[in-house]
């Protein structure tokens, strides 16, 4: 087997009992009122605070860069703005994900390039291929609620507990026989968290950019996100444009249209979700599923997967509005 499939800090690993980024899943993590915490639900016994200080321009950053992804990024000096985190769990989830990804590429006899599937233990899931996937716009549109429906089936309903930094739950789908692993990126959408989370869009092999349909305002600010897209992130990143709280239809502000509009304009899928009623959410993730595992494993000779599509034949298959 390839030494993709190795893990190389073993004994570190199994401090991580979970696949979330803190240790602990969203349904542990309740409160006594219900209420599910958005950040930080460290366990104490296992979590460490380590601050790199010194003058500007020493490599605290480089650092960090290299202990949590194994890699030196050179090029131009950027100062930092502000603070930027990386908790020690979320270096052990990379490590795991990076370390382990199950797609290699190999030359057949004929010199092609041929992609060989490994299957990969996760730290509790079977998984042959691992993509990156990022929630991003506003604060309050709805992401962690869109996370924790697609992972756990469930709504994160009363007070709206905004997120701070930035999270991960892994979740594996089936597609095409192969098991998909999406490590699902839930981002802070407060303005004060941008500079922490710039530095995560790079590595993302998709973007979930999502508004809220009763807000004007962060309908008018996917411009915006989609900016800062096009400047942080891969070129060939997957996006798609999701319009959530389609069950609030009294408070609806922004129609159907004008989403679909916007989405053609930048040539990115579209729907609208409700992280309530659960309405387009597993649809969406494995919209994103099929489209990263196409891409990787497609050899020239195989037809391109049209993620538009797909969407549109299984919003017929449902038969119904609410796929919209
Ligand atoms: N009715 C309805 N309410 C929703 C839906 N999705 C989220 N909400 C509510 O909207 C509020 C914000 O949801 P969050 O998921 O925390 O928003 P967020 O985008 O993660 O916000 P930040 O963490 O600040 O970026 C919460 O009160 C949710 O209960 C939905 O589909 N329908």
């Amino acid at each position: 087997m390839d030494d993709t499939c190795e893990s190389p800090r073993q004994e570190e690993v199994k401090l991580v009992s979970s696949d979330s980024a803190y240790g602990s899943s969203a349904m542990d993590t309740d409160t006594e009122d219900g209420q599910t915490p958005t950040a930080f639900p460290y366990n104490e016994d296992i979590t460490h605070k380590t601050i790199l200080v010194g003058d500007s321009g020493v490599g605290k950053t480089s650092l960090l860069v290299q202990y949590d992804q194994g890699k030196f990024i050179p090029g131009s000096f950027t100062a930092t703005v502000g603070i930027g985190f990386t908790p020690a769990p979320i270096f052990l989830g990379i490590a795991m994900s990076t370390r382990k990804t199950s797609l290699t590429d190999k030359q057949t006899k004929n010199g092609t390039s041929k992609y060989v599937l490994e299957r990969c233990a996760s730290i509790n899931e079977y998984y042959d291929i691992a993509f990156k996937v990022m929630l991003l716009g506003d604060s309050s549109v709805g992401k962690t609620c869109v996370l924790v429906r697609f992972k756990d089936g469930a709504f994160l309903g009363g007070n709206f507990i905004a997120t701070v930094g930035i999270d991960f739950r892994n979740k594996v789908v089936d597609v095409d026989n192969l098991k998909v692993k999406l490590q699902i990126w839930d981002t802070a959408g407060q303005e004060r968290f941008r500079s922490v989370t710039h530095a995560y869009y790079r590595d993302a092999q998709a973007l979930l950019l999502l508004y809220d349909i009763t807000s004007k305002p962060s309908f008018d600010n996917i411009r915006a996100w989609l900016t800062e897209i096009h400047e942080y992130a891969q070129k060939d990143v997957v996006i798609m444009l999701l319009g959530n709280k389609s069950d609030m239809a009294a408070e609806r502000v922004v129609k159907t249209e004008d989403g679909e509009r916007l989405a053609k304009e930048y040539g990115v899928p579209f729907m609208e979700t409700s992280a309530k009623t659960g309405v387009n959410v597993e649809l969406a993730f494995l919209a994103i599923a099929k489209e990263l595992k196409h891409r990787a494993t497609q050899q020239p000779s195989d037809p391109k997967f049209q993620i538009h599509d797909y969407i549109e034949s299984q919003k017929q298959k449902s038969g119904c509005c609410g796929l919209v």
